[in-house]
């Protein structure tokens, strides 16, 4: 281009017309470069401008004014008063037209608000719209003011240089015909005078250039105009304005929607209110998807509104780059301003020059350091240009993103509208479902009535059949009708005094019942009375039964020859038994054969569970208060242990005697409320223990009860209820485990002191209020070997005679009880007092007499046979009731005093020991008799209480 121009330099002058002064233009562009040479490109031309800068240059105009616009537009047009002002001012003060103030677009209504005064705000759109074009037309005007001006002014200077060589080629003329004697001179002023025109030239190329940046401005200027034209604010203005009327047509169209489908769906479910209607659901149904519809309408707006907002931010940054724009523009007029200026001074100092010749040279030079002024002051025009067009160039790359964005907003509105079209081809087809619907709802309903119609047709004609039929029956049924009808009325009547009968039969029923509450009443009384009879009868009995049985029983069992004694050579046995006769006992003693008569007598091939049977009797009246003592006598050895406390696998008495008081306690649970304590005591060398305490070997004393009732017992002594037997196997292992600590040798111990098992069993009837408390003595005696015979010393013999001292008394007390002396010497050791209460009155004794089977011990066994004769040759007194008064804890008087004989007295006789023991079958032979008498007696109980003699 820049060598076509320099090439078609030449031919300007031809052209004619409007092209003249655009050929002159190129001429002197040509010129010019071709004075500077090929060193600088001149980058102008609308040409070079191409279509990017065309484009950015219309992006640029509207990015920079559509903002406002749109804020006016949503503004609802609500300018204040500065803001009319400057839409009237004449555009002097330019930054407030960038600058609007904010409170006119402060208010900003929704956008759906916005859409009813449409009309209004488009005369008012372009109203603005004329008014900025307006302003832009004399920013224009303006600046061609001033191009025109600048023209007027470089021609004025151009007259001024001819005018100035014309006067220099004067004064050549005069200098060459006058003084051509002076060479040297001459010369020097033929170099000023090219210095001058070198001068001028450079003055000229500054003009050029100046021309050449008003032509680029107005360049500028005529693409900012045609772009505005063209394209423009029109462009995002359209589209806002497509925007806003495709927006309010969708509205129009929500509402003509609205208004259409609500009250067809509010027609339909007033149709089909009734609660029988089956299509009442289905509507609810698509009322609620005709909600959820409008809801998406309603999303579809916001995002509608928010596109709007990015276009706003993007106006907002095109009027930035508008602002950069105007900015360079005044630049530019600056820099043409101060280059007019400075020409207009070299022009006044060449004229100077003209008219001051002497100063020629002077001027000359002055001229050449102007000249590299120009050239610095184009250098750097040239740099402000270059940085200029940096400038456009970056404002054209933002227009082109901008650009870029806008096509997406399009894009997206493109989406949006897409979907909107969706969205109403889903409305429409909803809309033809719903009226599908309702078209089927109708002819349901029709279809519905008409069955129904037919319906009640049939059914009024059958029911018109059958009110005939009834009719019909009516007149047959008149008569029992009033048959009937005197039945009602007798009735009635029977109704009317059903209250008076019901009230007079309630009272007599509740006579009847009192009358009869009463006879149960009584009756009860007196079953209760005969029960209480019964159960003193029946304890009455029992006693009887033992008493008659014996209140001192002697059993005799012998125990087994053991596994080692029958390997020894004295195995054979010496004891020999009546087949016919429980009670018989044979012993051969030193070639005789001695007969012992006793209650019972065990085969040392019975059981555990057998001898216990036979003392079962007296442990159930130990149930009904009596008190009672098991005592097992015997020497070393035969047996005693066993058969009281038994092995783990075959318990002795104890064990089964409060195993059976808790079967019994049990039983009467109902009626009875029993509780069960245990004592355990050791009497060892007259030294009372409680084998229950923490210290088992501190003694215990025998006290009398200062209660007063003159009963003993034991300070101290330790009483553990128990409850099951679990229990009685804890308080047994203790008892041993205490007896094992206070001894050396517990087999030793145990043969040489008395172990006591001491029960009580306190009982109350919550029907009766009988109370009862008995107990139940449990005694394991020392061994009975003689002292002469054991050889024993020291210690020993001290325990021997301790032991023979206690039995004796044992024997004494029976004795004396026996022969109902004044005095029973209970106090002669601690076993014969402390069983006082159960030795005495009403009380029951079984004395378990061991021995053994084998010959050594016959004298031993003979002995002990003497003792049990003797003993069962005493029967208690049993005068003194059993029955204890109520509420009391004994069963019997405490002294022997107050025992009476409920039978007629029995007179034993006399049996001493010391006789005894020598009496051999003579003594048995005597013994005999009441024993035989006894079971005789027993034989006759049921007859008529029979009491026994001696
Ligand atoms: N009826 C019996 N059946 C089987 N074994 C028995 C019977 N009687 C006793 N014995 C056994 O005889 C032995 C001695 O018995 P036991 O210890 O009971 O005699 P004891 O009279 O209590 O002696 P001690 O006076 O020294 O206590 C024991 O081993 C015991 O098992």
């Amino acid at each position: 281009e820049l060598d076509r121009s320099s090439e078609d330099g030449g031919d300007a002058e031809t052209q004619g017309g409007g092209g003249a002064m655009k050929a002159d233009r190129k001429r002197r562009r040509g010129s010019a470069q071709r004075v500077r040479g090929k060193v600088q490109p001149v980058r102008r031309s609308s040409a070079l401008l191409s279509q990017a800068v065309m484009f950015g240059t219309r992006k640029t105009w509207d990015i920079g004014h559509t903002p406002c616009l749109q804020e006016l537009w949503k503004t609802d047009l609500s300018l204040d008063a500065s803001s009319m002002d400057f839409l009237m001012s004449d555009g002097e003060d330019e930054g407030s037209f960038l600058s609007l103030p904010a409170a006119a677009f402060s208010q900003r209504p929704s956008l759906t608000a916005d859409f009813t005064d449409t009309n209004t705000q488009k005369q008012q759109q372009q109203l603005l719209i004329q008014s900025l074009q307006d302003k832009v037309c004399e920013f224009q005007a303006r600046i061609h003011s001033e191009e025109v001006a600048r023209q007027l002014l470089v021609q004025h200077h151009r007259v001024k240089q001819q005018t100035f060589r014309g006067n220099r080629k004067l004064q050549e003329e005069q200098s060459s015909a006058t003084c051509n004697s002076v060479t040297v001179l001459q010369d020097s002023e033929d170099l000023d005078c090219f210095r001058c025109l070198e001068n001028e030239q450079l003055v000229i190329r500054l003009r050029t250039q100046v021309k050449e940046l008003e032509e680029e401005l107005l360049d500028h200027s005529q693409e900012v105009e045609r772009l505005r034209s063209e394209l423009g604010a029109t462009d995002l203005e359209k589209q806002l304005e497509r925007l806003l009327v495709e927006n309010e047509r969708l509205k129009q169209e929500l509402k003509t929607c609205r208004s259409s489908e609500l009250p067809k769906l509010d027609a339909t479910a007033e149709t089909c209110s009734c609660s029988c209607c089956p299509y009442r659901q289905d509507v609810e149904v698509l009322r609620k998807e005709v909600s959820c519809w409008e809801a998406q309408a309603r999303q579809k707006e916001q995002r509608l509104a928010e596109v709007e907002q990015l276009l706003q931010d993007r106006s907002c940054r095109g009027e930035a780059l508008q602002r950069q724009l105007e900015e360079s523009r005044r630049r530019q007029v600056e820099v043409e301003h101060r280059l007019s200026l400075r020409l207009q001074e070299f022009e006044d100092e060449l004229s100077c020059q003209a008219a001051m010749s002497p100063r020629a040279k002077f001027v000359s030079q002055m001229v050449e350091v102007e000249s590299a002024d120009s050239q610095k002051i184009l250098a750097e025009m040239q740099k402000k240009n270059n940085a200029l067009q940096e400038q456009l160039n970056v404002q054209r790359q933002l227009l082109r993103e901008l650009e870029t964005q806008l096509h997406e907003s399009q894009r997206t509105c493109a989406q949006l509208r897409t979907q909107i079209v969706v969205y109403e081809g889903e409305m429409e087809r909803t809309r033809g479902r719903l009226e599908v619907e309702v078209q089927n709802l109708e002819e349901e309903k029709n279809r519905v009535i008409e069955e129904a119609f037919i319906r009640a047709e049939s059914e009024m004609k059958a029911v018109h059949e059958n009110l005939a039929g009834v009719r019909m029956n009516l007149l047959s049924l008149q008569p029992a009708l009033r048959t009937l009808t005197s039945d009602y009325n007798c009735l009635k009547r029977q109704v009317q005094d059903f209250p008076f009968m019901l009230e007079k039969a309630i009272s007599e029923a509740k006579q009847e019942i009192c009358q009869v509450i009463n006879d149960v009443s009584s009756t009860n009384q007196e079953l209760l009375r005969k029960y209480k009879r019964e159960m003193n009868l029946r304890k009455k009995c029992h006693n009887e039964l033992v008493r008659l049985k014996g209140n001192i029983r002697v059993f005799c069992r012998v125990r087994p020859v053991s596994q080692e004694e029958q390997d020894s050579a004295d195995a054979r046995t010496a004891l020999s038994f009546d087949s016919d006769d429980d009670a018989i006992l044979y012993l051969s003693n030193k070639g005789k054969i001695m007969t012992f008569e006793l209650d019972k007598v065990f085969p040392p091939q019975a059981t555990q569970e057998e001898v216990f049977q036979e003392v079962q009797s007296l442990v159930t009246s130990c149930i009904d208060g009596f008190n009672v003592c098991i005592f097992a006598y015997g020497q070393t050895g035969s047996g005693k242990t066993y058969t009281m406390e038994g092995v783990a696998d075959d318990p002795g008495i104890n064990q089964r005697a409060l195993r059976l008081l808790f079967f019994e306690v049990t039983e009467k649970a109902p009626d009875w409320d029993y509780s069960i304590t245990v004592s355990m005591v050791e009497i060892y060398n007259e030294t009372l223990r409680d084998l229950l305490r923490e210290n088992p070997t501190d003694k215990l004393d025998i006290k009398l009860n200062p209660d007063g009732s003159g009963q003993l017992y034991v300070p101290g002594l330790i009483e553990i209820a128990v409850q099951s037997p679990e229990d009685i196997n804890k308080v047994f292992e203790l008892g041993h485990v205490n007896r094992a600590t206070a001894c050396t040798n517990l087999n030793e111990h145990s043969s040489r002191s008395h172990a006591l098992l001491i029960i009580t069993v306190s009982g109350s009837n919550s029907t009766t209020g009988t109370c009862t408390q008995g107990r139940l003595n449990l005694v394991d005696l020392a061994g009975s070997e003689r002292i002469g015979k054991s050889g024993a010393e020291g210690s020993r013999l001290r325990e021997a005679q301790c032991i023979n001292k206690s039995l004796s008394a044992l024997g004494d007390v029976i004795s004396a009880l026996r022969s109902k002396q004044s005095h029973v010497p209970f106090r002669n050791s601690r076993l014969t007092y402390l069983l006082q209460d159960s030795l005495s009155g009403d009380s029951k004794t079984l004395m378990m007499v061991q021995i053994s089977p084998l010959p050594g011990n016959m004298s031993e066994s003979v002995c002990s046979l003497k003792f049990a004769q003797r003993v069962r040759s005493v029967e208690l007194s049993s005068s003194s009731s059993s029955r204890r008064p109520e509420n009391s804890s004994t069963s019997s008087s405490p002294t022997h005093n107050s025992v009476e004989l409920d039978s007629p007295p029995v007179t034993p006789i006399p049996l001493p020991i010391s006789r005894a023991s020598s009496a051999g079958s003579t003594v048995s032979s005597a013994s005999r008799t009441p024993s035989g008498s006894r079971r005789r007696s027993q034989s006759q109980l049921s007859a008529g209480r029979l009491k026994l003699t001696a």
